[in-house]
């Protein structure tokens, strides 16, 4: 058996909706590409790009070169490996409102299939805004693509719906079509090496497993930062906001992965099953009084950040110039059962704040304050950060003896920086979700029981906010979102770690430093 034979995906025509869009252009051409090259597509595959705009196949294979000189971590540089490949793309011109159109492709989709020995799988990517999921997935069926040999595949993009009555109705619409098991919700940070990671590094070291509860952990933080603004996306983002747009997906997935009980199988469903509980454990904040106490909703102002002056957000284009849409989202949140009983999870994302990261940070308690050295010396809570973006690693703060001084103690820090190492060029997060939806591999794709609870511990927050009695925090842009959020922890005793390995100065490093 070749190495190609191992690793390579079922083959199946892989249709593109939205195959002129920016998703496709940045992110889906790319790992495309990336797949075939690392032998994870074989050759019996066809992509049919999709969307209204007029296209030859020429200049769609042009289109799919430059996204990859662009964006591609694997150069495009053997020129008969890209012809190869190129010549599994073919575009249709279609209007998904049209089904006429669906026939059409039905017909490009058995010459394909005949043309690349396809056994008649189906996966379809629909890159397109979340109106248009349900009409597709109708004129798919009425267009007789779900009838062939093989399995078919219904792979959607966020936001899936805009609050839980909306994403309701958009699942009864799928679910006329596809079975549950046939859709694959894109949630991207499930796709990310490290938050992978999470689950090994929880259930496969001796080391945590233990700990990992509310007698031995403070507090866990989770940092999603960037510093972009909102860019041309204020079309979208002005009616989504951080909270629809960051928190009822990424966030909360994170949070459901640190917080699930050991899956008893590592099987999809198991580790869904769990994740659902930890999400259906999420505290519910039902009186604005709660959530006035524990969330924080921010916006950005005018600001600078490494000496670039940055407009606000009502001056964006795009944007209503007296939009109260959140930029910013911090909250205390309690996940109420009996591992995590008392432990607060403070949650912060924002645009337009000092640094793009994405972190995890797991503080525990101090030893016990009748053991000398609790005693003697202001410890330092151990630590372990998980680095999700863009440093990918591992980073673990423990206490020890100040070398040559007696009863003194000094932090002293392990990291285990997977991105420093030369040489590596880890897939990226579209890469794995796409190969698995091919391989029909579920776990890191959100199921719906999943996604309706994260709406309903959104939608409370999101009502009381349309109710007004909240106030919208502002924060120059540049800086590290309102000032309330450091009072959040404050209030507790706690504070927010630096990010980045920010406070390393007074660390002593036992293995090599990021710097
Ligand atoms: N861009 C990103 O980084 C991310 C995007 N997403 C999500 O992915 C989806 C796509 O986003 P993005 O690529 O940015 O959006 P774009 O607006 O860039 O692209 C939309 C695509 O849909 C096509 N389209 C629109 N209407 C129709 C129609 N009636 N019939 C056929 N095709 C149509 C457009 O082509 P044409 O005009 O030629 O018809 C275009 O190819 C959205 O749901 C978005 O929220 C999620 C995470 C990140
Ligand atoms: O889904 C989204 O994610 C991006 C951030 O993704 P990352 O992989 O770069 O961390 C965010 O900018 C965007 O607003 C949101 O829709």
């Amino acid at each position: 058996m070749s190495k190609h034979d191992s690793i390579a995906a079922a083959g199946a025509v892989y249709y593109l909706f939205g195959a002129t869009g920016d998703l496709a252009r940045r992110k889906l051409f790319p790992a495309l590409f990336s797949l075939y090259k690392e032998g994870k597509l074989a050759e019996d595959f066809a992509v049919i790009g999709l969307a209204r705009r007029p296209r030859t196949n020429e200049q769609f294979r042009e289109d799919l070169y430059e996204s990859i000189v662009e964006f591609s971590r694997n150069k495009a540089d053997d020129k008969q490996l890209w012809d190869k490949f190129a010549e599994h793309f073919e575009y249709m011109s279609l209007d998904i409102n049209n089904v006429d159109g669906f026939r059409e492709l039905n017909n490009l989709t058995e010459k394909l299939d005949a043309k690349f020995n396809i056994p008649g799988n189906r996966l379809f990517y629909l890159a397109l805004a979340p109106d248009l999921f349900g009409p597709v997935s109708f004129n798919l069926r009425d267009g007789g693509l779900l009838g062939s040999k093989g399995w078919h595949r219904l792979v959607i993009e966020k936001p899936f719906g805009y609050d839980l009555q909306s994403a309701q109705k958009l699942n009864e619409q799928l679910s006329q079509v596809f079975k549950e098991e046939e859709i694959f919700r894109i949630d991207h940070y499930l796709g990310k090496e490290m938050v992978q990671n999470i689950e090994v590094i929880r259930f496969a070291n001796a080391f945590f497993e233990p700990l990992w509860n509310n007698k031995h952990i403070a507090n866990v933080q989770i940092t999603l930062s960037e510093t972009v603004g909102v860019e041309e996306r204020g079309g979208y983002y002005d009616k989504s906001g951080a909270l629809r747009d960051m928190v009822q997906n990424h966030m909360l997935q994170m949070l459901a992965m640190i917080a699930m009980e050991p899956p008893s199988r590592l099987h999809p469903e198991d580790i869904r099953d769990e994740k659902v509980k930890a999400l259906r454990s999420l505290r519910p904040y039902t009186t604005s009084e709660e959530i006035n106490r524990n969330v924080i909703r921010g916006q950005y102002t005018e600001g600078a950040l490494k000496s670039k002056s940055l407009t606000g957000y009502r001056q964006e284009e795009s944007v209503n110039s007296e939009s109260s849409t959140e930029t910013y989202f911090a909250a205390r949140v309690f996940v109420d059962n009996f591992r995590w009983a008392g432990v607060p999870f403070y949650i912060r994302t924002g645009k337009r704040l000092p640094v793009k990261t994405t972190e995890v940070v797991i503080e525990f308690k101090n030893v016990p304050d009748n053991v000398l050295f609790a005693r003697r010396h202001d410890l330092s809570p151990n630590l372990l950060v998980i680095r999700v973006n863009p440093m990918e690693g591992i980073y673990i703060k423990i206490n020890a003896k100040k070398p040559g001084e007696n009863n003194v103690v000094q932090p002293v820090s392990m990291e285990f920086c997977q991105s420093c190492m030369i040489g590596l060029n880890t897939p990226e997060a579209y890469e794995r979700l796409i190969y698995d939806a091919a391989r029909g591999e579920s776990t890191y794709f959100t199921r719906w029981d999943e996604v309706a609870q994260a709406w309903s511990f959104v939608d409370r927050i999101a009502e009381t906010w349309r109710e007004g009695s909240e106030s919208l925090q502002f924060y120059p842009a540049g800086s590290w979102g309102p000032e309330k959020t450091d009072e959040l922890l404050a209030s507790d005793g706690f504070h927010w770690w630096p990010v980045n390995g920010q406070d390393e100065d007074n660390v002593i490093w036992i293995s090599g430093s990021p710097k």
